[in-house]
């Protein structure tokens, strides 16, 4: 925040050198996207209307839309035009009296999905989260499959359930094995978990046919917002073989409200992992991982710190894969890294990790413990990475808590 003339009483993380995108509803005034700039929600719409953005996009209607949709589908040139005239309206003190009219504090908005989500891709990218689920999973097997190493392994999932921060999750039921062996019954999960994930948001369409190279990635994407992957482990464990996740998965997915553009994560990116073996040449390319440092409370007990910057499939990758055999993309895609796991056991990003499939219960602050979610717990995922000048880029926060149904 030190080059803004807006100051706030504590670092938000959302500082000049950030500057996320979101949808904001406050008073009687329909949605529209904004900034969030210290501890304050800079309407753009509002902005647009007050002559503030005159001449900075060749259709002013980007920035007076309900939602992210026409702003992601614009284009990086567009996306740099309204964040370089954002950061002279912020930073630039002449502008303080034109801007500060027009400010809503964070906390007297709510947040509506910023963007409409499209497809929804969830791949399988930290080695460390993939051995651990495949010791607990298939124990009597190698914990990586053999095609592990050679691609990024995802999932189509499901876009209609993918939730804002805040929207209550409610408890899944399904199918399950109540004892190895035993026959199948239905009713609510008794596994719950989260998975904490870095999701990266698509900006510009693709037509099919056409593909994504690594060297490509900052031409598609916009940015990146936190998730969590809320996963039924009794009903996954049942239903995967041979197709995958299905509902176990599917019930919901929470995104954090505030999305973090690429071009704020320059300084946060790190060389990607050496992969062995070398990749076949359509995963390869110009690209880098993210120095995102992730944490996950619940029910504000710290129980995890996972690092995303050692994942071994980068961002550039997943996005190449899912498009290698031509399949188009849509502004609103969105695809997420999978559960962020470091080799510490305090870096797992899930439960299953954590609790060894609720082997060894995590202890909470009020000293009760958990294999997986009980009724009521809230869970919150936060992020940051390094700025510039030692500042951090935050993340926000994505949060839920669970209710029966
Ligand atoms: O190994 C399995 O069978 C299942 C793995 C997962 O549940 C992981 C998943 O959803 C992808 C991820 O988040 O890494
Ligand atoms: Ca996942
Ligand atoms: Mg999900």
């Amino acid at each position: 925040m030190t080059d803004s003339w807006l100051t706030t009483p504590e670092p938000t993380g959302f500082g000049l050198d950030n500057l996320p995108y979101g949808t904001v509803v406050h008073g009687d005034r329909p949605p529209q996207i904004a900034i969030a700039i210290g501890g304050h929600a800079f309407p753009l719409g509002a902005a647009a209307e007050a002559g503030l953005f005159d001449g900075v996009l060749p259709d002013t209607g980007v920035l007076t839309a309900p939602n992210l949709d026409r702003l992601l589908a614009a284009g990086p040139a567009a996306w740099r035009a309204v964040r370089a005239r954002a950061t002279e309206l912020l930073g630039s003190r002449s502008h303080a009296e034109a801007v500060r009219p027009l400010l809503v504090r964070l906390d007297a908005v709510s947040n509506p999905l910023p963007f409409t989500v499209a497809d929804y891709v969830d791949f399988y990218s930290s080695r460390e989260h993939a051995e651990n689920l495949g010791r607990i999973f298939r124990p009597d097997s190698a914990p990586l499959l053999p095609n592990w190493t050679h691609l990024p392994i995802g999932y189509h999932g499901r876009s209609g359930t993918v939730v804002v921060s805040g929207t209550p999750i409610m408890r899944p039921h399904g199918q399950r094995l109540p004892a190895p062996g035993a026959e199948p019954v239905f009713g609510p999960t008794t596994r719950l978990d989260i998975e904490a994930e870095v999701g990266f948001v698509v900006g510009v369409p693709t037509r099919m046919g056409q593909t994504v190279s690594v060297d490509e990635f900052a031409d598609h994407v916009f940015g990146a917002v936190l998730v969590n992957d809320w996963s039924a482990r009794d009903i996954q464990a049942w239903e995967y073989q041979p197709l995958g996740p299905f509902l176990g998965k599917s019930f919901a997915t929470s995104i954090s409200p505030w999305i973090v553009p690429l071009e704020a994560l320059a300084e946060a990116r790190v060389a990607p992992p050496r992969q062995d073996p070398v990749p076949l040449p359509h995963l390869l390319g110009d690209h880098w991982g993210y120095d995102l440092s992730l944490r996950v409370d619940l029910n504000g007990t710290t129980v995890s710190r996972p690092p995303f910057a050692g994942l071994y499939w980068t961002p550039a990758q997943q996005l190449a894969h899912m498009t290698s055999n031509g399949a188009s993309l849509r502004t609103g895609d969105l695809f997420a890294s999978g559960t962020v796991s470091g080799p510490q056991p305090g870096q797992r990003g899930s439960l299953i990790e954590l609790t060894w499939n609720g082997a060894e219960p995590v202890r909470l602050a009020d000293g009760s413990t958990r294999g997986f979610l009980a009724d009521g717990d809230t869970v919150v995922l936060g992020g940051s990475a390094p700025g510039r000048d030692g500042t951090r880029i935050g993340f926000g926060a994505v949060t839920g808590t669970i209710h029966s149904r």
